[in-house]
């Protein structure tokens, strides 16, 4: 053998282990990592075995403590409202039907004295006693709300009639959680809450926004005929952790696909605008929408408004990475312009958003980024999703 064939059989060999080596440890990484995942859902379930850790509440006095009921309490807004509530003090009554919420989203108030948890679907009636109803429950994002539009009806429209039901019998203020889709592809700019909107009663989005529009409608009825304390929160793009990661709505989406790389899908020219607020503004006006004297609609929602295009750049520019921003066919009944005139929040509750988009979306990017890390290692180690 000749010193170079030597030298290149030799070089071959030194490839042939660096690769096999490398694929090895690739495998003991993955192992590695399966190992982790398993130990840590071992730990949880010794960790379930001793009593909990629960973070601290006020205590109140029975004058000052309510038992307030929150039905979709297990949702996205939802459980951040129990979060708030529980702090605070209070009984709080979860009452989740787990279309689209979960039990994770209030599993760290699980066991603890002031909180419950009821898997009931408010389409049917519902008989306890509390003080105060936030009326939460019901699909919020379009795939989601367009999915089963009959059930998203009968939900704002039996549901809301049950709770307001509940509501007269144990005398309790209700809340009801409308929303700026009320105002339908509004040809007023921005929306106050003095205009009737812009509805196709038809179309996709109809079975939410005529849903809602009853929703509103029942509950001035109820509140007139049988004089009842009620108040109408018009709740407009809202955004943060907890969203779940099929939401469909824009934030989760671009978020998701500027993390891991993927084409930002904007619908349409992308010129049609959109305000977001970030979720503990949307709770603290909920809060002081309630404790208020106002029973009229209030809009809640922060008015710094955005392009769709502008909000992909943004979301792009804080994620980092390559992803390109690619549009992709319109959606029907897609509202142009949305934002909020928020004059009725602040003169009556003293109210308005505080949060900038920009500390928000990184927090949210923050939550995203880690449910992405769980949802890969929960894959990996187990690819057909079997528990
Ligand atoms: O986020 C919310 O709180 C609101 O979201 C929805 O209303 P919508 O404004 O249509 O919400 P998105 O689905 O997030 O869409 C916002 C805009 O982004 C666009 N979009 C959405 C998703 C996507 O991947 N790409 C994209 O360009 C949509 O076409 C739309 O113009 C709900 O219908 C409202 O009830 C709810 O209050």
């Amino acid at each position: 053998m000749t010193l170079t064939s030597q030298t290149s059989v030799e070089n071959r060999k030194f490839y042939k282990n660096s690769y096999e080596n490398t694929q090895l440890l690739k495998k003991e990484l993955d192992d590695a990592s399966v190992r982790v995942f398993e130990l840590e859902r071992k730990i949880r379930m010794l960790e379930s075995r001793v009593p909990k850790k629960y973070a601290e509440v006020t205590f109140l006095n029975y004058l000052k403590k309510k038992r307030i009921l929150i039905t979709g309490g297990a949702g996205f807004v939802g459980s951040h409202l129990v979060d708030t509530l529980m702090l605070q003090g209070h009984d709080v009554i979860v009452v989740d039907n787990f279309f689209t919420g979960r039990k994770r989203n209030v599993e760290q108030w699980i066991g603890h004295e002031n909180f419950e948890l009821i898997h009931h679907d408010i389409v049917n009636p519902l008989f306890i006693e509390v003080d105060q109803i936030y009326h939460l429950a019901s699909p919020a994002s379009p795939p989601h709300y367009m999915q089963n539009p009959v059930k998203t009806i009968k939900t704002n429209t039996l549901g809301t009639i049950n709770m307001l039901g509940l509501a007269r019998r144990v005398n309790a203020t209700i809340l009801i959680a409308s929303t700026s889709e009320v105002y339908g592809n509004p040809d007023k700019h921005p929306q106050s809450e003095s205009y009737w909107g812009h509805v196709n009663p038809i179309g996709p989005r109809a079975c939410y926004d005529e849903g809602k529009r009853v929703a509103e409608t029942l509950t001035y009825a109820y509140a007139k005929q049988e004089h009842m304390q009620v108040r109408v929160a018009r709740i407009f793009n809202t955004y943060g952790p907890r969203m779940h990661m099929n939401d469909g709505r824009v934030v989760s989406n671009f978020i998701l696909q500027a993390l891991q790389g993927h084409g930002i899908t904007v619908y349409g020219a992308g010129n049609q605008t959109r305000s977001f607020q970030y979720v503990s503004d949307l709770v603290d006006g909920l809060i002081s929408l309630m404790e208020s004297n106002y029973t009229l609609p209030v809009n809640i929602g922060n008015p710094v408004e955005h392009t769709i295009n502008e909000f992909a750049t943004i979301i792009k520019d804080i994620v980092g990475g390559n992803s390109e921003i690619k549009h992709v066919a319109e959606v029907e009944d897609d509202p142009q312009r949305r934002k909020p005139d928020i004059t009725r929040a602040k003169l009556y509750l003293k109210w308005e958003p505080k949060i900038p988009l920009d500390i928000g979306l990184q927090k949210t990017v923050d939550y995203f980024t880690k449910e992405l890390k769980l949802f890969k290692l929960v894959y990996s180690s187990n690819p057909l999703g079997n528990s």
